[in-house]
């Protein structure tokens, strides 16, 4: 990484600025010229472009990004009358007028994975097929992409040796670091990571469990953002010790585009949630999940990298097919 010339594009990068997040950027027209900072004109594209990326990443559309500074777009509503549940739901958080652009867009320019990988149950060694696509970008507090995109140490600023990491992490794109941003300010939280996952069809899911890793500390918030179809959330808590009768009820929360779910407090330790498949309703449209978090150690981001990136091939939406399918091949 660090034998990576130093381009035009470099060169032009815009002051560090709490909008223009560059920590690890290179902003530059798709076509490889450089752009002076501030000129986003309609016929510039600007992109996050990394070393790590399969490609480069346009950032959001001037219009799009501006009403998205209007987030959040309702208050949040607390439900917090369960034992243990500590839940903030925004309905919608992202504004009406950008969902679907936000949607299209980030399905169009991310790229995904379809992760495998085994797990032993008792003396077999299982193959896990996750059920839906998934991409991550962040790092854990212990680190940070210094303006030239390497990762430095968060303290000292100076770059971590070269085997810290197994995995390689990527820096968070603005089309993505904008809305964490936005959402770091409306809940007082801090995220430096960002998962996605795209849920194809209804076919797709995420099985009931807990994002409780001791990778993000004790009663983590963990903030969940919805585009596109509307799937329903189940929620229900842990079991209780037996002869304990717990008093909970299971929850749904039909989650629809531009929502957002914040939970926090007891929530991950007690509370286990899922996307079920599902038939009928919108189970023909793709859904796409963003969740930010917060790591505190290079655990957790060994962690991520291996369950949503692997080390399988790269997906990238195809407009005419529509469907993911791998690149570069297609
Ligand atoms: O897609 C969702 O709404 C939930 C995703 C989730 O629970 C996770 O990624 O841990
Ligand atoms: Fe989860």
């Amino acid at each position: 990484m660090s034998k990576r010339p130093r381009t035009l594009d470099a060169f032009f990068a815009p002051p560090l600025t709490k909008k223009a997040r560059v920590g690890s950027e290179q902003q530059h027209e798709r076509d490889g010229t450089g752009v002076p900072p501030g000129d986003r004109g309609a016929t510039t594209a600007l992109v996050s472009a990394h070393p790590t990326y399969p490609f480069a990443i346009p950032h959001l559309p001037q219009e799009v990004a501006d009403i998205l500074n209007f987030a959040p777009a309702a208050e949040g509503r607390s439900i917090n009358d369960q034992p243990d549940l500590d839940l903030v739901y925004y309905q919608p958080y992202i504004p009406k007028d950008i969902h679907r652009d936000l949607f299209e867009l980030l399905r169009r320019e991310l790229f995904f994975y379809r992760v495998k990988y085994m797990i032993k149950r008792g003396p077999l060694e299982t193959q896990i097929n996750t059920p839906r696509f998934t991409t991550v970008f962040g790092l854990d507090d212990t680190s940070r992409f210094d303006p030239e995109g390497r990762i430095v140490d968060a303290t000292s600023g100076k770059p971590v040796m070269k085997d810290a990491y197994k995995c390689k992490p990527r820096p968070i794109p603005e089309c993505l670091d904008l809305l964490r941003t936005l959402t770091e300010n409306a809940t007082g939280c801090k995220f430096n990571f960002a998962l996605v996952n795209y849920y194809a069809s209804g076919n797709d899911s995420i099985s009931f469990h807990s994002d409780d890793e001791r990778f993000l500390g004790i009663e983590p918030a963990i903030a969940s953002f919805t585009l596109g179809a509307k799937r329903d959330f189940l929620l229900k808590h842990k079991p209780t010790p037996a002869g304990h009768v717990s008093e909970t009820k299971a929850m749904k929360l039909p989650l629809a585009s531009g929502d957002m779910i914040l939970m926090k407090g007891l929530t991950q330790s007690k509370w286990l949630h899922s996307i079920p498949k599902r038939k009928g309703g919108e189970a023909y449209k793709g859904r796409i999940n963003i969740t930010f978090r917060r790591a505190m150690i290079r655990g957790g981001t060994e962690n991520y990298y291996h369950y949503n990136v692997g080390d399988g091939e790269v997906y990238k939406w195809d407009e005419s097919r529509r469907e993911m399918h791998p690149w570069p091949n297609g």
